[in-house]
């Protein structure tokens, strides 16, 4: 089991094209097949002990990994059933389905187990559930093994239509998930979009997903992530590369004996008619690590350390400073509008938040001869680039494209987007970060690694994962105060 950080994620169709690239070299499905069943098998050995295990198998090859799994958890002395919605429609489910010499229950009829492992629909799956039903049996089979036919419903026994409710595949799923003890997805939970992150029908929460080859985009994405769980990747031993990654830990250096302020990146935050919001950005470029942090505006109070000048057209042409935050708190009047027009023609690079994001359009943000780094949250980002259905990843590139900027579009599932294509997803964020402020403290940790010299993804990362870090450890009911203060934590842990 592979930790995801800094892993490859990629759509169904590049998995697909990683999967036959290695099938052109003479690898066929069925081993690929074994490979995936056979890690689930060992993952659900270890975490299932001597519980019974309940596999749910479907109609394409995300059942064959089921019925591998079963197969080989049979061959390691696990107690372990299986249940099908229907007959194995691909050749190589068919052959991992012939290898299981135990029967298959309906998943109609199947009872209950302490562990279900749900290899219902993976990758493969491009419609809503809901209105699938669920083959019965109008009498209990001694056997419930017997054939599917081609229908899906047992050959030799006489089959009932299924009634609304808990008799629908999303209905039975949630019935054993719910009276299970641990619940494990193979690639994904069943009725997750894999790109676009939507649930095409609600699957329950599960414990632990196991990837498959790679980290898909479903299992980053809200709202599908959600019903993830804990997610590991599998070996499979099918390359992959992707200009998505999931975001790791950044690489930051620490001071050395020559550096002084100056060398340690000096931020300056751009107040405006909400003070508190570029107090906060400013507190947190210093706690993330910034030398020197002043605050241009009409400010007052601690830290002492935080150098606070009224805002002039002198103070933004210090060419010392590395890097500028506009926006938070900045207000949308007629100040904004010139302290914003000062910041566009200060030749700094730019991080642009907030109000200042509501005052800009993508066109003139491209015109821009410095980096930029756009932190919008998802009303922002609609107001400057338009409501579109596409998914949260393409709308994020092409927003970077539009701009040539590096694009920060924020959420529980924060995705970095590079005018390049690069792209960085984080995951695990915390729920408790949805408060005031936060958002400011996330553009003054990124300013202080723009200010530090780090190229703008990079800066990007480094300050969403610090962020994301000093969350974590705060636990529940933080507010953003204490938030800048935690990044001193999340900076000395890496
Ligand atoms: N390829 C490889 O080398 C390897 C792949 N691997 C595994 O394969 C998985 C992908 O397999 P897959 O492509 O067969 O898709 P899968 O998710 O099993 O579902 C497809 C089936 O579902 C059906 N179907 C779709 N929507 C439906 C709905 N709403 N309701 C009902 N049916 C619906 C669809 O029918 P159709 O749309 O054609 O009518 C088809 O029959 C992947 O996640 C991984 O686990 C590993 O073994 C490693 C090697
Ligand atoms: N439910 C959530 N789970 C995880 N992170 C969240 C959630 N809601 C918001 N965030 C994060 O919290 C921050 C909120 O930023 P923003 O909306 O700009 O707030 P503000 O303007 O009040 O500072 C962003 O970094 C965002 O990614
Ligand atoms: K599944």
């Amino acid at each position: 089991m592979i930790d995801i950080e800094g892993q490859p994620i990629l759509t169904a169709a590049e998995m697909r094209a990683a999967e036959d690239a290695v099938i052109a070299c003479g690898v066929s499905v069925e081993t690929l097949m074994n490979r995936a069943g056979t890690a689930i098998a060992h993952v659900v050995r270890r975490l299932a002990g001597v519980n019974e295990v309940l596999i749910l198998c479907g109609p394409g090859n995300n059942g064959g990994d089921g019925y591998v799994a079963a197969r080989v958890l049979a061959e390691m002395g696990a107690t372990v059933r299986v249940a099908a919605l229907s007959k194995p429609k691909t050749a190589a489910a068919k052959s991992a389905r012939a290898g299981w010499s135990g029967v298959v229950e309906t998943l109609a009829e199947a009872k209950p187990a302490p562990i279900i492992v749900d290899a219902l629909f993976g990758t493969g799956l491009t419609r809503p559930l809901d209105a699938e039903p669920v083959p019965t049996l109008s009498r209990s089979p001694a056997d419930a093994g017997a054939q599917l036919s081609s229908k899906g419903y047992p050959d030799g026994l006489l089959c009932a239509p299924a009634s609304a409710g808990e008799q629908t595949v999303v209905g039975r799923l949630h019935f054993l998930a719910n009276a299970a003890q641990l619940r494990i997805a193979v690639d994904l939970p069943s009725g997750l979009g894999t790109d676009s992150g939507q649930a095409l029908s609600k699957p329950p929460v599960f414990n632990l997903t196991l990837a498959l080859g790679a980290v898909k985009p479903a299992h980053l994405l809200q709202p599908a992530a959600r019903y993830c769980g804990h997610i590991r990747l599998l070996d499979i031993g099918v390359p992959t590369t992707s200009q998505a990654e999931v975001l790791k830990p950044p690489t930051l250096a620490n001071p050395g004996p020559d550096a002084h302020k100056y060398t340690r990146g000096m931020l300056a935050v751009i107040a405006g008619i909400m003070s508190g919001a570029s107090d906060l950005a400013a507190l947190a470029a210093m706690r993330a690590g910034a030398g020197y942090v002043t605050l241009l505006g009409d400010t007052a109070g601690p830290p002492h350390a935080l150098v606070r000048t009224p805002f002039s057209d002198h103070a933004l042409a210090n060419d010392r400073i590395g890097a500028l935050v506009i926006g938070p708190g900045l207000g949308r009047d007629g100040i904004a509008r010139s302290r914003l027009e000062a910041a566009l023609t200060s030749n700094h690079p730019l991080i642009i938040d907030g109000d200042a994001l509501r005052l800009l359009d993508p066109e003139r943000i491209k015109a821009l001869k410095v980096p930029v780094i756009l932190t919008p949250h998802a009303g922002e980002f609609d107001a400057l680039f338009g409501k579109s259905d596409a998914d949260k990843i393409t709308r994020a590139r092409e927003a970077a494209v539009l701009t040539n900027a590096v694009v920060v579009f924020k959420g529980a599932d924060t995705v970095i987007a590079a005018p390049d294509g690069r792209v960085r997803i984080a995951q695990g964020a915390s729920d408790w970060l949805s408060t005031a402020g936060t958002g400011d403290v996330l553009a003054g940790a990124i300013g202080a690694m723009l200010a530090a010299g780090l190229d703008p993804l990079d800066a990007a990362c480094a300050g969403v994962w610090l962020h994301g870090d000093a969350a974590r450890r705060l636990g529940p009911a933080f507010i953003a105060d204490d938030l800048a203060e935690a990044l001193r934590s999340a900076r000395g842990a890496l």
